[in-house]
Protein backbone atom coordinates (compact mmCIF):
# COMPACT_ATOMS: atom_id res chain seq x y z
CA UNK A 1 0.00 0.00 0.00
CA UNK A 2 1.64 3.41 -0.71
CA UNK A 3 1.83 6.19 2.09
CA UNK A 4 -1.15 8.08 0.65
CA UNK A 5 -3.46 4.98 -0.03
CA UNK A 6 -2.48 4.45 3.86
CA UNK A 7 -3.54 8.25 5.07
CA UNK A 8 -6.57 7.95 3.70
CA UNK A 9 -7.26 4.73 4.53
CA UNK A 10 -6.77 6.12 8.94
CA UNK A 11 -8.32 9.24 7.70
CA UNK A 12 -11.78 7.71 6.81
CA UNK A 13 -11.33 5.19 9.55
CA UNK A 14 -11.34 7.76 12.52
CA UNK A 15 -13.96 10.02 10.26
CA UNK A 16 -16.20 6.87 10.62
CA UNK A 17 -15.26 6.53 14.18
CA UNK A 18 -16.64 10.49 14.62
CA UNK A 19 -19.84 10.24 12.36
CA UNK A 20 -20.70 7.33 15.16
CA UNK A 21 -20.00 9.43 18.12
CA UNK A 22 -22.38 12.32 15.91
CA UNK A 23 -24.88 9.74 15.53
CA UNK A 24 -24.63 9.21 20.05
CA UNK A 25 -24.40 12.50 20.79
CA UNK A 26 -27.32 13.54 18.45
CA UNK A 27 -29.38 10.84 20.00
CA UNK A 28 -28.49 11.98 23.79
CA UNK A 29 -29.06 15.45 22.58
CA UNK A 30 -32.61 14.57 21.91
CA UNK A 31 -33.03 12.58 24.84
CA UNK A 32 -32.25 15.42 26.86
CA UNK A 33 -34.49 17.97 24.79
CA UNK A 34 -37.58 15.45 25.91
CA UNK A 35 -36.76 15.42 29.74
CA UNK A 36 -36.11 19.36 29.27
CA UNK A 37 -40.15 19.52 27.56
CA UNK A 38 -41.19 17.43 30.65
CA UNK A 39 -39.68 19.48 33.18
CA UNK A 40 -40.98 22.50 31.31
CA UNK A 41 -44.67 20.56 31.55
CA UNK A 42 -44.23 20.18 34.95
CA UNK A 43 -42.95 24.41 35.73
CA UNK A 44 -45.97 25.69 33.31
CA UNK A 45 -48.18 22.94 35.84
CA UNK A 46 -47.03 24.63 38.95
CA UNK A 47 -46.58 28.21 38.12
CA UNK A 48 -42.50 28.07 37.91
CA UNK A 49 -40.37 29.80 35.46
CA UNK A 50 -38.59 27.78 32.11
CA UNK A 51 -35.84 29.90 32.52
CA UNK A 52 -33.59 28.59 36.04
CA UNK A 53 -30.47 31.16 36.22
CA UNK A 54 -29.46 28.84 39.32
CA UNK A 55 -29.73 25.16 37.77
CA UNK A 56 -27.38 26.39 34.68
CA UNK A 57 -25.04 28.14 37.13
CA UNK A 58 -24.72 24.47 38.54
CA UNK A 59 -24.56 22.51 35.32
CA UNK A 60 -22.03 24.68 34.08
CA UNK A 61 -20.44 24.05 37.09
CA UNK A 62 -20.86 20.71 37.17
CA UNK A 63 -19.50 19.92 33.84
CA UNK A 64 -16.45 21.78 33.68
CA UNK A 65 -15.53 20.18 36.71
CA UNK A 66 -15.98 17.07 35.82
CA UNK A 67 -14.36 17.57 32.26
CA UNK A 68 -11.03 15.77 32.29
CA UNK A 69 -9.74 17.51 28.35
CA UNK A 70 -8.59 17.80 26.15
CA UNK A 71 -11.75 19.57 24.93
CA UNK A 72 -11.67 22.70 26.51
CA UNK A 73 -14.14 24.35 29.40
CA UNK A 74 -14.63 27.75 27.81
CA UNK A 75 -16.12 25.56 24.68
CA UNK A 76 -17.98 23.56 26.92
CA UNK A 77 -20.11 26.21 28.40
CA UNK A 78 -20.56 27.80 25.00
CA UNK A 79 -21.70 24.30 23.98
CA UNK A 80 -24.01 23.97 27.06
CA UNK A 81 -25.41 27.38 27.60
CA UNK A 82 -26.65 26.64 23.53
CA UNK A 83 -28.17 23.08 24.96
CA UNK A 84 -30.02 24.96 27.34
CA UNK A 85 -30.84 27.75 25.11
CA UNK A 86 -32.47 25.35 22.42
CA UNK A 87 -33.92 23.66 25.09
CA UNK A 88 -35.83 26.65 26.70
CA UNK A 89 -37.29 27.17 22.64
CA UNK A 90 -38.42 24.30 22.33
CA UNK A 91 -41.77 25.81 25.03
CA UNK A 92 -41.30 29.39 23.86
CA UNK A 93 -38.21 31.24 22.90
CA UNK A 94 -37.20 33.69 25.70
CA UNK A 95 -37.86 37.38 24.95
CA UNK A 96 -34.77 39.25 26.00
CA UNK A 97 -34.52 43.05 25.65
CA UNK A 98 -31.11 44.74 25.27
CA UNK A 99 -29.50 48.23 25.34
CA UNK A 100 -29.21 48.30 21.13
CA UNK A 101 -28.72 49.12 18.47
CA UNK A 102 -27.57 45.29 17.37
CA UNK A 103 -24.08 44.95 17.65
CA UNK A 104 -23.52 46.53 21.09
CA UNK A 105 -21.60 44.66 24.34
CA UNK A 106 -24.47 45.06 25.74
CA UNK A 107 -26.18 42.44 22.56
CA UNK A 108 -22.99 40.30 22.81
CA UNK A 109 -23.19 39.95 26.39
CA UNK A 110 -27.07 38.89 26.40
CA UNK A 111 -26.52 36.30 23.58
CA UNK A 112 -23.72 35.01 25.77
CA UNK A 113 -25.64 34.13 28.68
CA UNK A 114 -28.82 33.45 26.75
CA UNK A 115 -27.70 31.53 23.50
CA UNK A 116 -28.95 31.97 20.00
CA UNK A 117 -32.31 30.36 20.58
CA UNK A 118 -33.75 33.41 22.55
CA UNK A 119 -35.68 36.07 20.72
CA UNK A 120 -33.75 39.46 21.07
CA UNK A 121 -34.95 42.76 20.66
CA UNK A 122 -33.03 45.71 20.88
CA UNK A 123 -34.33 49.21 22.57
CA UNK A 124 -33.10 52.29 22.46
CA UNK A 125 -32.05 53.41 26.34
CA UNK A 126 -31.77 51.80 29.67
CA UNK A 127 -35.01 53.20 30.73
CA UNK A 128 -36.63 51.42 27.75
CA UNK A 129 -35.10 48.08 28.71
CA UNK A 130 -36.65 48.66 32.53
CA UNK A 131 -40.42 49.29 30.78
CA UNK A 132 -39.80 46.95 28.65
CA UNK A 133 -38.90 43.97 31.28
CA UNK A 134 -41.84 45.57 33.61
CA UNK A 135 -44.69 46.15 31.33
CA UNK A 136 -43.94 41.80 30.61
CA UNK A 137 -43.91 42.38 26.69
CA UNK A 138 -40.44 40.84 27.14
CA UNK A 139 -39.18 38.30 29.42
CA UNK A 140 -35.77 39.83 30.51
CA UNK A 141 -33.88 43.10 30.13
CA UNK A 142 -30.00 43.18 30.07
CA UNK A 143 -28.20 46.24 30.94
CA UNK A 144 -24.92 47.66 31.22
CA UNK A 145 -23.65 47.82 35.14
CA UNK A 146 -20.28 48.96 35.41
CA UNK A 147 -17.23 48.82 33.86
CA UNK A 148 -13.97 47.70 35.86
CA UNK A 149 -11.91 50.90 33.87
CA UNK A 150 -14.80 53.19 34.05
CA UNK A 151 -16.80 52.37 37.43
CA UNK A 152 -20.45 52.18 37.93
CA UNK A 153 -22.99 53.47 35.27
CA UNK A 154 -25.43 55.33 38.00
CA UNK A 155 -28.08 55.74 35.42
CA UNK A 156 -28.82 51.80 35.79
CA UNK A 157 -28.49 52.27 39.59
CA UNK A 158 -30.68 55.05 39.59
CA UNK A 159 -33.38 52.80 37.72
CA UNK A 160 -33.80 50.33 40.54
CA UNK A 161 -35.33 53.19 42.46
CA UNK A 162 -38.05 53.49 40.50
CA UNK A 163 -38.91 50.55 38.90
CA UNK A 164 -40.11 47.51 40.96
CA UNK A 165 -37.60 44.71 39.24
CA UNK A 166 -35.62 42.49 40.33
CA UNK A 167 -31.61 41.18 39.27
CA UNK A 168 -32.05 37.57 38.02
CA UNK A 169 -28.02 37.42 37.17
CA UNK A 170 -24.96 39.06 36.11
CA UNK A 171 -23.14 38.85 33.31
CA UNK A 172 -19.18 39.48 33.66
CA UNK A 173 -17.94 40.33 29.70
CA UNK A 174 -13.69 40.69 29.12
CA UNK A 175 -14.37 43.75 26.81
CA UNK A 176 -12.21 43.82 23.26
CA UNK A 177 -12.28 46.63 21.38
CA UNK A 178 -11.17 46.85 17.52
CA UNK A 179 -10.82 49.00 14.74
CA UNK A 180 -12.46 48.11 11.78
CA UNK A 181 -13.62 49.66 8.24
CA UNK A 182 -14.80 48.15 5.02
CA UNK A 183 -11.72 47.49 3.84
CA UNK A 184 -9.22 46.89 6.76
CA UNK A 185 -6.62 48.90 4.99
CA UNK A 186 -5.23 51.51 7.65
CA UNK A 187 -4.09 53.95 4.58
CA UNK A 188 -7.87 54.15 3.99
CA UNK A 189 -8.93 55.30 7.43
CA UNK A 190 -9.20 59.06 7.22
CA UNK A 191 -11.70 59.46 10.19
CA UNK A 192 -12.31 57.20 13.54
CA UNK A 193 -16.16 57.03 15.21
CA UNK A 194 -16.67 55.74 18.42
CA UNK A 195 -18.33 55.89 21.68
CA UNK A 196 -16.65 58.12 23.97
CA UNK A 197 -16.26 55.54 26.52
CA UNK A 198 -14.69 52.97 24.00
CA UNK A 199 -12.37 55.92 22.50
CA UNK A 200 -10.88 56.59 25.99
CA UNK A 201 -10.48 53.24 26.50
CA UNK A 202 -8.36 52.85 23.72
CA UNK A 203 -6.23 56.40 23.55
CA UNK A 204 -2.95 54.96 23.83
CA UNK A 205 -3.28 52.73 21.11
CA UNK A 206 -4.98 55.33 18.73
CA UNK A 207 -2.14 58.20 20.19
CA UNK A 208 0.29 55.81 18.88
CA UNK A 209 -0.94 54.60 15.92
CA UNK A 210 -3.26 56.93 14.83
CA UNK A 211 -1.99 60.49 15.76
CA UNK A 212 -3.33 62.66 13.02
CA UNK A 213 -7.13 60.87 12.28
CA UNK A 214 -10.06 62.96 13.76
CA UNK A 215 -12.27 60.86 16.12
CA UNK A 216 -15.41 61.30 16.02
CA UNK A 217 -18.29 60.75 18.53
CA UNK A 218 -21.04 58.21 18.02
CA UNK A 219 -23.87 57.26 20.17
CA UNK A 220 -23.06 53.59 20.56
CA UNK A 221 -19.65 51.28 19.49
CA UNK A 222 -22.60 49.84 16.92
CA UNK A 223 -23.69 53.08 15.89
CA UNK A 224 -20.23 53.80 14.62
CA UNK A 225 -19.62 50.33 12.73
CA UNK A 226 -23.34 51.23 11.01
CA UNK A 227 -21.00 54.32 10.07
CA UNK A 228 -18.04 52.57 9.24
CA UNK A 229 -20.16 49.99 6.91
CA UNK A 230 -21.74 53.16 4.99
CA UNK A 231 -17.79 55.35 4.44
CA UNK A 232 -15.20 53.80 2.76
CA UNK A 233 -13.08 56.47 4.56
CA UNK A 234 -14.59 55.67 7.94
CA UNK A 235 -13.07 53.04 10.19
CA UNK A 236 -15.26 52.43 13.97
CA UNK A 237 -13.87 50.95 17.53
CA UNK A 238 -16.31 48.48 18.20
CA UNK A 239 -17.05 44.71 18.79
CA UNK A 240 -16.25 42.06 16.92
CA UNK A 241 -20.05 41.51 17.25
CA UNK A 242 -20.60 44.28 15.33
CA UNK A 243 -18.08 43.43 12.65
CA UNK A 244 -20.02 39.97 11.91
CA UNK A 245 -23.24 42.23 11.76
CA UNK A 246 -22.43 45.22 9.23
CA UNK A 247 -19.61 43.24 7.52
CA UNK A 248 -16.43 44.88 8.37
CA UNK A 249 -12.72 44.28 8.20
CA UNK A 250 -10.38 44.05 11.45
CA UNK A 251 -7.75 47.15 11.03
CA UNK A 252 -6.39 46.02 14.12
CA UNK A 253 -7.76 43.63 16.99
CA UNK A 254 -7.50 44.30 20.49
CA UNK A 255 -6.65 47.41 20.35
CA UNK A 256 -7.68 48.32 24.41
CA UNK A 257 -4.96 49.76 26.37
CA UNK A 258 -5.80 47.65 29.18
CA UNK A 259 -6.11 44.19 28.25
CA UNK A 260 -8.12 43.64 32.02
CA UNK A 261 -11.17 45.37 30.94
CA UNK A 262 -14.49 43.82 31.92
CA UNK A 263 -18.12 44.91 32.16
CA UNK A 264 -20.33 43.54 34.27
CA UNK A 265 -24.31 43.41 32.94
CA UNK A 266 -27.63 42.58 34.84
CA UNK A 267 -30.02 40.67 33.35
CA UNK A 268 -33.22 42.17 35.58
CA UNK A 269 -36.81 40.45 35.62
CA UNK A 270 -39.96 40.55 37.87
CA UNK A 271 -39.54 37.82 39.63
CA UNK A 272 -36.31 35.94 41.80
CA UNK A 273 -34.18 33.17 41.16
CA UNK A 274 -33.78 30.58 43.65
CA UNK A 275 -30.52 29.69 45.07
CA UNK A 276 -27.12 27.95 43.25
CA UNK A 277 -24.15 26.81 44.04
CA UNK A 278 -22.50 30.80 44.65
CA UNK A 279 -24.97 33.29 44.87
CA UNK A 280 -24.64 37.02 45.83
CA UNK A 281 -27.37 39.68 46.94
CA UNK A 282 -27.76 42.95 46.37
CA UNK A 283 -29.79 45.51 48.19
CA UNK A 284 -30.43 48.95 48.49
CA UNK A 285 -30.87 51.10 51.26
CA UNK A 286 -31.24 54.47 51.99
CA UNK A 287 -30.40 55.97 55.71
CA UNK A 288 -30.98 58.90 58.19
CA UNK A 289 -28.63 62.42 57.74
CA UNK A 290 -27.08 61.41 60.57
CA UNK A 291 -23.16 60.99 61.71
CA UNK A 292 -22.30 57.49 61.83
CA UNK A 293 -25.64 56.55 60.22
CA UNK A 294 -23.80 54.21 57.69
CA UNK A 295 -21.52 52.52 60.29
CA UNK A 296 -24.90 51.55 62.32
CA UNK A 297 -26.16 49.90 59.26
CA UNK A 298 -23.13 47.60 58.22
CA UNK A 299 -22.29 46.11 61.41
CA UNK A 300 -24.82 43.71 61.40
CA UNK A 301 -23.10 42.74 58.42
CA UNK A 302 -19.61 42.15 59.98
CA UNK A 303 -21.29 40.56 63.00
CA UNK A 304 -23.21 37.85 60.65
CA UNK A 305 -19.41 37.55 58.90
CA UNK A 306 -20.73 38.50 55.27
CA UNK A 307 -18.38 39.47 52.70
CA UNK A 308 -19.88 42.85 51.07
CA UNK A 309 -18.37 42.98 47.73
CA UNK A 310 -19.35 46.48 46.64
CA UNK A 311 -21.07 49.63 47.69
CA UNK A 312 -22.04 52.33 45.47
CA UNK A 313 -24.07 55.76 47.39
CA UNK A 314 -26.06 57.85 44.88
CA UNK A 315 -28.22 60.82 45.71
CA UNK A 316 -31.65 60.21 45.85
CA UNK A 317 -33.72 62.60 43.81
CA UNK A 318 -36.23 62.74 46.65
CA UNK A 319 -35.06 65.04 48.91
CA UNK A 320 -31.93 67.31 48.80
CA UNK A 321 -28.48 65.34 50.58
CA UNK A 322 -30.01 62.14 50.88
CA UNK A 323 -28.57 59.19 49.78
CA UNK A 324 -29.21 56.13 48.66
CA UNK A 325 -27.01 53.00 49.29
CA UNK A 326 -26.68 50.35 47.05
CA UNK A 327 -24.94 46.73 48.55
CA UNK A 328 -23.05 43.66 46.87
CA UNK A 329 -22.18 40.97 49.74
CA UNK A 330 -21.82 36.82 49.21
CA UNK A 331 -24.53 34.89 49.70
CA UNK A 332 -28.43 33.84 48.75
CA UNK A 333 -30.86 35.67 50.98
CA UNK A 334 -32.48 32.30 51.84
CA UNK A 335 -28.78 31.39 53.33
CA UNK A 336 -29.61 32.02 57.27
CA UNK A 337 -27.19 34.53 58.05
CA UNK A 338 -27.80 36.94 54.93
CA UNK A 339 -31.44 37.29 55.39
CA UNK A 340 -30.73 37.96 59.76
CA UNK A 341 -28.43 40.46 58.38
CA UNK A 342 -30.49 41.86 55.61
CA UNK A 343 -33.46 42.02 58.35
CA UNK A 344 -31.70 43.69 61.12
CA UNK A 345 -30.37 46.60 58.35
CA UNK A 346 -33.76 46.63 57.43
CA UNK A 347 -34.83 47.79 60.82
CA UNK A 348 -32.32 50.70 61.79
CA UNK A 349 -32.78 52.45 58.17
CA UNK A 350 -35.42 54.46 56.41
CA UNK A 351 -36.10 52.36 53.61
CA UNK A 352 -34.23 48.79 51.97
CA UNK A 353 -35.22 46.99 48.62
CA UNK A 354 -33.92 43.48 48.12
CA UNK A 355 -32.79 43.56 44.73
CA UNK A 356 -32.10 39.98 44.20
CA UNK A 357 -30.04 37.17 45.09
CA UNK A 358 -28.38 35.98 41.88
CA UNK A 359 -25.50 33.18 40.44
CA UNK A 360 -22.21 34.80 41.04
CA UNK A 361 -20.63 35.06 37.39
CA UNK A 362 -16.60 34.51 37.49
CA UNK A 363 -16.61 35.09 33.85
CA UNK A 364 -14.68 33.15 31.07
CA UNK A 365 -11.38 31.37 32.50
CA UNK A 366 -8.10 32.71 32.09
CA UNK A 367 -5.55 31.21 29.94
O1 LIG B 1 -33.70 22.12 35.01
C1 LIG B 1 -34.55 22.91 34.60
O2 LIG B 1 -35.23 23.61 35.39
C2 LIG B 1 -34.81 23.05 33.15
O3 LIG B 1 -35.72 23.77 32.75
C3 LIG B 1 -33.89 22.38 32.18
C4 LIG B 1 -32.80 23.31 31.66
C5 LIG B 1 -31.78 22.42 30.88
O4 LIG B 1 -31.85 22.38 29.66
O5 LIG B 1 -30.99 21.81 31.56
C6 LIG B 1 -33.39 24.30 30.72
C7 LIG B 1 -33.53 25.62 31.06
C8 LIG B 1 -33.27 26.15 32.37
O6 LIG B 1 -32.87 27.49 32.34
C9 LIG B 1 -32.33 25.30 33.12
C10 LIG B 1 -32.13 23.99 32.79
Amino acid sequence: MSENREINVSLEKLRGEIDKIDEEILELLNKRANIAIDIANIKKKTNLKFYSPERERIILERITKLNKGPFPNDALRVIFREIMSASLSLEEPLKVAYLGPEGTFTNLAAMRHFGSSAKYIPVDSIKAVFDETESGRVNYGVVPIENSNEGVVSYTLDMFMDYDLKISAEILLEVSHNLLSKSGEREKVKRIYSHPQATAQCRIWLEANMPNIPILESTSTARAAEIASQDEEAAAIASELAARIYDLQFVERHIEDNRNNYTRFLIISRDYPSKSSKDKTSILFSVKDRPGALYDVLLPFRKSKINLTKIESRPSKRRAWEYIFFVDMEGHIEDKKVRKAVEDVKEICLYLKHLGSYPVDEGIEKK
